[in-house]
């Protein structure tokens, strides 16, 4: 059938289910069919009962993370399935004019957290979580609440049209409406596709409120040279690139970064790119969910979101997660992170927001960051005013891309290109090259910091045959035949003698130490190998959550990127311990890096974009640790 205006109308009456999808500035999806909500990823339909593949929008909600064995506040919300039978185009103008566009009135609406008491949790996370080693980054929201009295389909189609009109940068602007639910919305972010085999991922963070009026080069400038929001954009590519180096032969490439430029926002942004044959579906389970709207690392990240949110998430930082058949049966994947999204059940609006929280977090900026993110939805569904000034100097009726696009300036052109200079090449160039350790083994024991992804990328690119091993599943005693062990990275305080976690990776460097094999303990580990030498543990006076640092180690200066709130520490000049050589810094005695008899240990993460020696100096202590 060919959709219409009236086929808007119709399907509105017709109370069956259906998504509405503008995601190529030219035409709006239409899409209908039955809806069955499933348990597991792995239950998403993908094909008939004949077996032949037919396409499925889903609705990804965040208690999904509990499939990884991830803590959350679990609200059941189902896992969503729109199971596909039409699917078509309609000319974006059509639709708008198709539409309907009268005011929706929303009572009783407000921020469920006020103010004052969001900038204490950014305070509490700071101190308490960032503080205290449990990870670097870490994303807390709010929810703006209305009721509403108007038929939730008829507020849907209403909102979806405003988005539209107002609304840019969108990578989805959506309307999904199933069973009582209404998602409506505008996102910014394609959390992961998969196409022909090529994984995406597209992480955004950094996040500049235009003044009234909107965005100028000047403004911009500034924003672009603030150390927090670059950090904070290089910390959620390093999580990204976890991900990527799980699902995909050849780890990741980095390219960007790039302006996302919206109608009161400007956020950066860079695209990941890898090769993958997994089932889409794997693909999406590996990746739940996006750093940006969770944290690093991110398995510690539900957890502390646990801790600092009061109710469930519902569907927010979930994805929507189109799957369309191939013509070889496979299928292909396209999902956008559900952000920037206003949901409507049983006459109750609920749009959440939040920031990403980092050591250098202002929190009364970050309050007013979770106001610009929402201000984009809350404008459309008429909740603040629009910046009419900012809107006029954009010709909003034009379907192409938009006219003044800031990117195109070349001094910010190149600002945001030379991000880059500080970043690894490994990650930034295509991987070739030899393979000094070729044939020996490695086991890469993962204490919840999934950076093992990433070393074992490296380690297997230095020839090495490499198995990740969880905490949870290592038994010490059978390592004694591996040629290498990484003990890996984790959050945490290393002092603390309650932590199972703690405990077991204290059993494998013990186990590695009195066996005399060859052992690289990382960041967490390091800490650990330490303690055992003998050497003292403290908390940094302010954490190095996502520093970059050049250091010298053992002679040789080498940057590296830095995720830690503790240190090992030795008296100033100190160069031996036994027969451990210490590299340590020459003031603070803050240890960076230890070498013995078979073993090697480093505190940053050679693993990390931000070590930009990252790779040598893997090659270098793991030929000392071999030796
Ligand atoms: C968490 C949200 O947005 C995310 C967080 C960003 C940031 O902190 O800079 C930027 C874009 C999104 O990845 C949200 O909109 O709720
Ligand atoms: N990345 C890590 O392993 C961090 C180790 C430890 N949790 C710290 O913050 O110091």
């Amino acid at each position: 059938m060919i959709p219409s205006p009236a086929h808007l109308d119709a399907l509105r009456r017709s109370g069956r289910p259906f998504a509405l999808i503008a995601r190529d500035g030219a035409t709006v999806e239409v899409l209908t069919g039955a809806v069955v909500d499933v348990a597991l990823l792995a239950d998403i339909p993908l094909t008939d009962a004949v077996g032949a593949p037919r396409e499925v929008l889903a609705l990804v909600p965040f208690r999904q993370v509990i499939e990884r064995g991830f803590e959350c506040h679990d609200d059941h919300a189902p896992l969503r399935c729109l199971v596909v039978d039409e699917h078509t185009h309609l000319p974006l103008e059509e639709a708008l004019g198709a539409l309907p566009t009268a005011p929706v009135p929303l009572h009783a609406a407000g921020f469920d957290i006020a103010d004052d008491e969001y900038a204490d949790i950014v305070r509490r996370v700071i101190a308490d979580e960032i503080g205290r080693g449990e990870g670097a980054n870490f994303v807390i929201r709010r929810d703006f609440t209305a009721s509403i009295d108007e038929d939730p389909v008829t507020a849907g189609l209403t909102w979806f049209r405003a988005l539209l009109e107002h609304e840019r940068g969108a990578y989805w602007t959506f309307l999904i409406v199933t069973d009582g639910h209404v998602a409506v919305g505008a996102s910014p972010e394609a959390h992961v596709s998969a196409q022909a085999g090529v994984v995406t991922m597209n992480p955004i963070s950094g996040t500049f409120r235009h003044p009234a009026g909107g965005a100028t080069a000047a403004t911009l400038t500034e924003f672009l040279s603030s150390t927090k929001e670059t950090e904070e954009l290089f910390m959620v590519v390093d999580e990204e690139l976890k991900m990527m180096s799980a699902v995909c032969s050849d780890g990741g490439r980095i390219t960007g970064p790039h302006l996302k430029e919206m109608s009161r926002l400007t956020h950066t942004e860079y695209m990941l790119r890898g090769q993958s044959t997994m089932d889409p579906r794997d693909i999406l389970r590996e990746t739940m969910f996006a750093p940006t709207v969770t944290g690093s690392p991110m398995q510690n990240a539900c957890t502390v979101i646990r801790r600092h949110e009061r109710a469930p998430r519902g569907y927010y930082s979930g994805v929507a997660a189109l799957f369309t058949p191939r013509a070889d049966g496979t299928h292909d994947l396209d999902a956008p992170i559900l952000i920037r999204t206003a949901y409507l059940q049983d006459g109750t609006l609920r749009v959440p927001v939040g920031a990403t929280l980092v050591r250098h977090s202002d929190p009364d900026g970050e309050v007013g960051e979770t106001h610009g993110k929402a201000a984009g939805v809350l404008g459309a569904i008429g909740a603040v005013p629009r910046d009419a000034v900012a809107e006029s100097a954009v010709d909003l009726d034009a379907p192409t891309a938009p006219a003044r696009a800031l990117a195109d300036d070349p001094a910010i052109a190149e600002l945001l290109a030379s991000r880059n200079a500080r970043l690894a090449a490994f990650w930034l160039n295509p991987q070739g090259g030899e393979a000094p350790a070729s044939g020996r083994t490695a086991v890469v024991v993962d204490a919840e910091d999934r950076f093992t992804t990433m070393l074992a990328h490296q380690l297997r690119h230095l020839g090495f045959t490499v198995t990740i091993t969880p905490w949870t599943e290592v038994d010490p005693l059978t390592l004694d035949d591996v040629d290498l062990v990484v003990a890996g990275p984790g959050p945490g305080d290393p002092r603390d003698d309650d932590n199972a976690r703690i405990a077991a990776m204290r059993a494998v460097v013990h186990a590695r130490l009195t066996a005399e094999r060859p052992l690289l303990a990382v960041c967490l580990s390091h800490q650990i190998l330490a303690d055992r030498l003998g050497i003292a543990l403290a908390p940094l006076d302010a954490p190095h959550q996502g520093l970059q640092k050049t250091v010298d180690l053992f002679g040789v200066p080498a940057s590296i990127g830095f995720y830690n709130t503790f240190t090992a520490r030795v008296p100033a000049g100190t160069e031996t311990i036994g027969e451990t050589a210490v590299s340590a810094d020459p003031s603070s005695g803050d240890v960076y890096a230890l070498r013995g008899p078979g073993y090697a240990s480093v505190q940053g993460h050679l693993e990390s974009i931000l070590s930009r020696d990252g790779l040598t100096t893997l090659e270098r202590l793991v030929t000392h640790a071999l030796s």
